[in-house]
């Protein structure tokens, strides 16, 4: 660096020297040439009288003295006179230096000025004295014409040798060099001290000067200087220290700026990609922004709503009164929280979830609104969906308990003070158990389901129609003047439901057992109320079933004793206390007992002896028929087997067999395990079912029934002529015998439809070829009509009561 600011330095400094020399060599020159002219004018002055007197010898002489002296001199002048040379009129040489080169008046062939070809030019033409350097800058030619009063007679030329002058010229040009190189050092060496003193430190802090601000500006070595360095480096390490520090200062502002641009970022794409709508509004509630589900929950677009009020969004649905809690909360509390209903663009009402803050600066002025809010319409319509659940029947539709208790409740506060009353309705389907056992629960279901319509369609949209499970369901009349409101629309239902379903290609029936109860009569809650209504249905089952029974204070006392005895009779079944009795089978024609009828007997603990008829149809609503008809069956296996064994003719025992006991499990494996455990012959059992046992058509058990027979177990039909029976049955499952059910035995002699049917039942046996029996025979009269149209084997008491096995003692 240094060097590159001494080049030019040096380069300016021999450029002076140059031109300085230059000056000096010129001037040096021109005196030279004045002084060469001089010298020449001299001699030609000195020497024209001689030459015009043609004196040679003079004018030699002259020129030897001036040689000679100028010898003398030699030594200490620049210019060394080598030659005079004196030329005539025509340029030929009178005299010169040096005797042995005159020859007279030939011309001179010496040196001569630059541009004349000759002295004969040389001597005519030049009028001037003049001195001239030779281009070799070794000689120096004077000239001067020797006149003689105006007239030309020769010219002298000296002639000087330029050697010394040269030879001067290159000692001073050397001493030049010298000095420049001297110079060259002195600046080297001042070049030296400089980057020693100046640009050294000068480097180090610029090297360091980009550390200036890193707070590792550090230069010990300089600072300890007491010159300006010392003072430059310790104002750049204060520099470096407070840049330094401002930087970190700048860094972290810089830093929170990026953090703070990262959060409104993050603000800003939370804000826009939030799938909750978000409106911010000014102090005045005019809208400032909204974001795209803003957008996309109203249907408006954000150009459409900027700079106006979201009551824009109103739907019409909540008063002013709403708006007003809601403002005066948000303005107390900064915050409202809650459901709204609003309008789309299109019009389209619906309710969403709204969180609207009211925004304030740090002097707590109030600043902005800003609202969140979110569409709801699903989850509503899901609550809506888990209330209708859990208030309503799965199945049908209908009102369940929980929303009936609400109806009846309210119904009751209605009522209250009107003098008006509330009706229950408690409807049972008659047999449906049997329908949905022995068709399966699709059918069953689809069942239910049309009563449900049909329960609807007779009542007002004021009343309830509930399912309460199963087949049981309640009409809830909310509103009747009478009782006999209750009695016309239990009318209808009966009627209604009595009406044939059609499911599945089948016509089936049902019918209902209907208990009513009244508020505020017969109960003061909703629950009181049910509860009457379901004893006067349980009344309504035991009077016969398809029937309508208004509660009765008495109802509950038999509602009571339905239960003790339902207990009474899971405890004789538990303890094995149930007996049979059998009632003898007689053929007439052959006068013997061919069978008997296995009837079960149950003698209550407090209430002695119940009969079959009030106990069975228990059993049978609770279940209990399917142990209670395995006993009978065991106990009827084992019966016939100690017959057997005491040698009495082996009799066919009948048992009866419910439908429900039919219809549960695999009954012929139960009857088989039976026949196996006790080791009775199947031979000797009869198994009689009742038509409406068969009445539904299921593969499965008309296999077993198959498979019953197989083993040698006969099939009856009890009661036969009571059902609605196709017929087509009997030959399809191969029935071995009907029973004529007593019923049409006891009309024979007073009623020739009972007496038609019962020939007609006859005939068909007859035809199918198929056993009968007649029961409840008790008559001469009817044992004979019977004789006389085919059928000879009767039962009734007759022919003997149902009695003890003991009592029988037939062989
Ligand atoms: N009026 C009149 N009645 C006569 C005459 N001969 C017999 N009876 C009665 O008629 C019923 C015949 O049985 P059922 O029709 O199967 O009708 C039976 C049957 O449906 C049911 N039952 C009885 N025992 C059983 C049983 O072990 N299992 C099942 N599932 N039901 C049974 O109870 C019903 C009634 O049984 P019981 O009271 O024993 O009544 C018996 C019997 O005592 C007569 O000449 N005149």
């Amino acid at each position: 660096m240094v060097l590159v600011l001494l080049l030019p330095l040096l380069i300016f400094i021999m450029a002076v020297a140059y031109f300085e020399y230059d000056e000096w060599d010129k001037r040096l020159k021109s005196t030279a040439l004045a002084e060469t002219v001089r010298g020449s004018i001299t001699f030609a002055a000195g020497s024209s009288e001689d030459v015009l007197n043609g004196d040679i010898d003079a004018v030699s002489d002259m020129i030897r003295r001036i040689i000679k002296s100028e010898q003398n001199y030699n030594d200490n002048t620049l210019l060394h006179l080598t030659t005079i040379v004196v030329l005539d009129a025509d340029g030929g040489v009178l005299a010169r230096t040096g005797a042995d080169q005159v020859k007279p008046g030939r011309e001179y062939q010496g040196p001569l000025p630059q541009g004349i070809a000759s002295a004969t030019q040389l001597v005519h033409d030049r009028d001037q004295p003049f001195a001239e350097i030779d281009t070799n800058n070794a000689t120096l030619l004077a000239y001067a014409p020797i006149d003689w009063q105006g007239q030309r007679l020769g010219a002298v030329i000296n002639e000087y040798s330029l050697a010394p002058l040269n030879a001067q010229q290159r000692e001073i040009i050397g001493l030049f060099l010298l000095r420049s190189l001297a110079a060259i050092g002195a600046a080297m060496l001042l070049g030296l001290l400089i980057v020693r003193w100046i640009t050294y430190p000068l480097i180090s802090i610029i090297r360091n000067l980009p550390q200036l601000g890193s707070g590792r500006f550090s230069l010990p070595a300089l600072a300890a200087r007491e010159d300006e360095y010392g003072t430059l480096t310790n104002a750049l390490s204060e520099a470096d220290r407070r840049i330094h520090k401002s930087n970190l200062a700048l860094q972290k502002e810089i830093e929170e700026r990026r953090q703070m641009e990262g959060d409104l970022k993050l603000a800003a794409t939370v804000f826009e990609n939030s799938s909750e709508g978000i409106v911010i509004t000014d102090r005045d509630n005019n809208i400032l922004s909204v974001n795209n589900a803003f957008e996309k929950l109203t249907g408006y677009q954000r150009t459409e709503v900027i700079g106006k009020n979201p009551r824009i969004l109103k739907s019409g649905r909540h008063d002013s009164h709403f708006y007003q809690d809601m403002w005066r909360h948000i303005n107390a509390e900064g915050r409202w929280q809650g459901e709204i209903w609003e309008r789309r663009k299109d019009g389209v009402v619906y309710p969403k979830w709204i969180t609207i803050n009211a925004i304030r600066d740090d002097t707590g002025e109030l600043t902005n609104h800003m609202a969140i809010f979110s569409d709801i319409s699903e989850r509503k319509a899901a609550e809506q969906r888990i209330y209708h659940l859990a208030h309503h029947d799965a199945l049908t539709g209908l009102a369940n308990r929980t929303l009936l208790g609400d109806r009846i409740r309210h119904a009751i506060h209605q009522v209250r003070r009107s003098g008006r009353m509330v009706a229950v309705l408690f409807i049972d389907l008659d047999g449906f158990k049997l329908i949905n056992d022995t068709l399966g629960h699709e059918v069953g279901d689809t069942m239910l389901c049309k009563v449900a319509e049909r329960l609807q369609s007779l009542v007002r949209d004021s009343d309830t129609v509930a399912r309460m499970g199963g087949d049981e369901f309640l009409v809830l009349l909310s509103d009747i003047g009478h009782e006999e409101d209750a009695a016309r629309v239990a009318e209808k239902v009966v009627s209604a439901i009595a009406e044939p379903y059609h499911i599945n290609g089948q016509e089936l029936r049902t019918s209902p057992s209907i208990g009513i109860s009244i508020y505020p009569q017969d109960a003061a809650d909703e629950n009181a109320l049910i509860r009457s209504a379901d004893t006067a249905m349980y009344h309504a089952k035991a009077v016969g079933r398809n029937n309508f029974q208004f509660y009765t204070g008495s109802m509950h006392e038999q509602v009571l004793e339905r239960l003790d005895l339902e207990h009474g009779l899971r405890q004789a079944i538990e303890r094995d206390a149930l007996e049979l009795e059998f009632q003898p089978q007689y053929d007439v024609r052959q006068e013997r007992v061919t069978g008997f009828e296995a009837l079960v007997r149950w003698r209550h603990d407090d209430r002695g002896p119940i009969p079959p008829t009030e106990f069975i149809p228990i059993a049978e609503e609770s279940g209990l028929i399917v142990q209670l008809g395995e006993i009978v069956l065991r106990q009827a296996c084992l019966q016939s087997l100690a017959w057997q064994h005491a040698g009495m003719s082996s009799f066919r025992i009948a048992v009866n067999v419910s439908a429900r006991q039919f219809w549960d499990g695999s009954f012929a494996t139960r009857v088989q395990k039976v026949l196996e455990q006790t080791g009775a012959r199947a031979e000797c059992l009869e198994l009689e079912l009742t038509e409406s046992t068969l009445l539904h058509h299921r593969s499965e058990k008309e296999k077993e029934l198959h498979e019953l027979r197989a083993m040698g177990i006969k099939i009856a039909i009890d009661d036969f002529g009571t059902g609605y029976s196709s017929l087509s049955y009997l030959k399809r499952l191969a029935i071995d015998r009907l029973k004529i059910d007593r019923s049409f035995v006891h009309e024979l002699g007073h009623d020739s439809e009972s007496e038609a049917i019962v020939i007609a039942i006859i005939k068909l046996a007859q035809t199918l070829n198929i056993e009968l029996v007649a029961e409840g025979v008790e008559t001469t009269e009817a044992r004979d009509f019977l004789v006389a149209h085919g059928c000879n084997v009767m039962q009734g008491f007759l022919f003997g009561h149902p009695q003890r096995a003991a009592a029988w003692k037939v062989s």
